[in-house]
């Protein structure tokens, strides 16, 4: 280990990136300590524009290097070697196992190929009437606030949707969680995020011995949050599987998602897909399903819950740019608030999608993620050596002024360019990572965000009501101040 950690130094060294010094053992442990939720951004800022836009951190024996250079991303999106997780999602596994996020190698690989279809085009087109469902359903819990003047804090208002949008969509039963915040699934959801965002920016906190001692209530809570997650998965599973069996007997081979004897068609969930998938001519088994839907769970409503609360925040503070795209949704929609969406609709609301994409450039909901280095490899011309963590910043990146003019600036049309001598960079704009390990949801949660904004937008004025967004680290990205806003019903 010594040998390694010294060949990692030299390589690192020769190449000239550098890092802060570190302290024999706990090397920049210390200087990582003070990270509090807020804060992570200036300390990784501070780290980038003293030592350049690779820096080397050592945690313990861990080399980790962050960066923010737009290069080194594009040559990691583009292999398909780098796609071995770091060691901080490693705080995920006992909610999420190996499934598809957390995976490597030839796991991940069959696993992608046929989790893939689960996101085909028709059956995300079945879901936009559960996202037109919940959201009439958000909207009447808001009109209750909406008389001009209250400020609304809007993050658990759109959690709550977002968790009712992804139990239904991705295993098919309602949980009423925006009626119901209390009921066990849901709330042990929110708890666990919860503790996982704190231990994931205490280095300390991530040891799960240190955890055990030092937060022993805490640890124990966070377990049995877990196994009511697995519990209510597994069950689900099981009544899901036995539907379809059932079905396939009865209905002379037809899966479920097919016409039932009246002609009415059954909406697939995202595990129906995974329940009549095969590898190598076998089912997956059950705890291979809990696994992918634990993570579609994990992963398809923080995400969404974020990057939807700041774009309605953003356009609380921006009203011309509000309004143009109110305008656009009458052109695509029409005026009536009530009449359902359709996708084609959605794929119509182009404004609307620079709106979010601009949103999404600003407030990243994922704004971090991090890879292995399992063998010395090469990027944008220099050696990295194995056992190297790296880390990019992608929410730094995405407001690089070469790339970004006016980076902090709300602007939309940026993302409207048609040109191709001046269409932004690829690997420059990355909310959604790229290459082979992109976002299996991408898909999925523009149509979710697309069809909750604008029916938020049919129904109410945003006002810039209240304070300022103040971005911090979760699991995703959140605001110390929430997300704060006033709502005027429109007539
Ligand atoms: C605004 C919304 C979302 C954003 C910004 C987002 C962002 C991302 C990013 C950056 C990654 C790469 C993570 C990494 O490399 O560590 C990722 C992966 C993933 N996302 Fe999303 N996501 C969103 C919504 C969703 C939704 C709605 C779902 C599911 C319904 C989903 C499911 C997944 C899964 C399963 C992966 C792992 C893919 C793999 O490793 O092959 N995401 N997402």
């Amino acid at each position: 280990d010594t040998l390694s950690k010294r060949r990692r130094n030299l390589m690192l060294e020769k190449a000239g990136i550098r890092g802060p010094k570190p302290v024999p053992i706990l090397g920049n442990l210390l200087q990582l300590l003070d990270n509090n939720k807020s804060s992570i951004f200036n300390v990784m800022d501070n780290f980038t524009s003293k030592y350049g836009s690779i820096v080397r951190l050592w945690m313990a024996n861990h080399c980790i290097l962050i960066v923010r250079d737009v290069k080194v991303f594009e040559d990691v999106f583009k292999s398909s070697r780098l796609i071995t997780k770091n060691s901080h999602y490693g705080l995920l596994e006992v909610w999420l196992g190996d499934g598809l996020l957390m995976s490597s190698g030839s796991k991940w690989f069959s696993r992608r190929k046929i989790i893939t279809p689960t996101f085909h085009f028709k059956i995300l087109e079945e879901f936009v009437e559960i996202f037109d469902q919940q959201s009439t359903v958000l909207i009447k819990r808001l009109m209750e606030k909406a008389d001009g003047k209250t400020v609304v804090r809007m993050f658990p208002y759109v959690c709550l949707m977002a968790l009712d949008i992804i139990t239904e969509t991705a295993m098919g039963v309602k949980v009423h969680a925006q009626e119901n915040p209390e009921f066990p699934y849901s709330k042990a959801l929110t708890e666990t995020s919860s503790i996982m965002s704190d231990r994931l920016i205490k280095p300390f906190d991530r040891f799960d011995g240190y955890y055990r001692i030092f937060h022993n209530r805490k640890y124990h809570h966070l377990q049995e949050c877990i196994k009511i997650m697995h519990n209510f998965t597994d069950q689900i599973i099981a009544e899901r599987r036995e539907a379809l069996q059932k079905s396939l007997k009865k209905k002379m081979l037809q899966p479920v998602g097919s016409a039932d004897e009246m002609g009415i068609k059954k909406r697939m969930a995202l595990l129906d897909v995974l329940l009549q998938s095969t590898v190598d001519g076998k089912p997956l088994s059950d705890m291979d399903i809990r696994e992918e839907v634990d993570t579609f769970m994990f992963g398809g409503h923080d995400t969404t819950t974020s990057s939807i609360s700041f774009t309605l925040h953003l356009l609380s503070r921006h009203p011309e740019i509000q309004e143009k795209v109110l305008e656009e949704i009458y052109s695509v929609i029409g005026e009536d608030k009530e009449k359902p969406v359709t996708m084609k609709d959605l794929h119509e609301l182009k404004y609307l999608e620079c709106v979010i994409k601009e949103s999404l450039r600003l407030y990243p909901s994922v704004p971090m993620i991090g890879r292995f280095i399992e063998e010395d490899i090469v990027l944008n011309g220099i050696t990295i050596p194995a056992n190297t963590n790296i880390t990019l910043l992608m929410y730094a990146a995405m407001k690089d002024p070469e790339n970004f003019p006016k980076p902090e600036e709300f602007l939309p049309e940026r993302f409207m360019c048609t040109d191709d001598a001046n269409k932004i960079n690829p690997f420059a704009y990355v909310p959604f990572s790229a290459g082979p390990r992109n976002c299996i949801g991408q898909k999925f949660a523009m149509a979710e965000m697309k069809s909750t904004i604008s029916k938020i937008l049919r129904h109410f004025e945003l006002l810039p009501l209240g304070e300022e967004v103040k971005p911090f680290v979760k699991l995703v990205l959140g605001s110390e101040t929430d997300a704060q806003l006033g709502l005027k019903p429109r007539t």
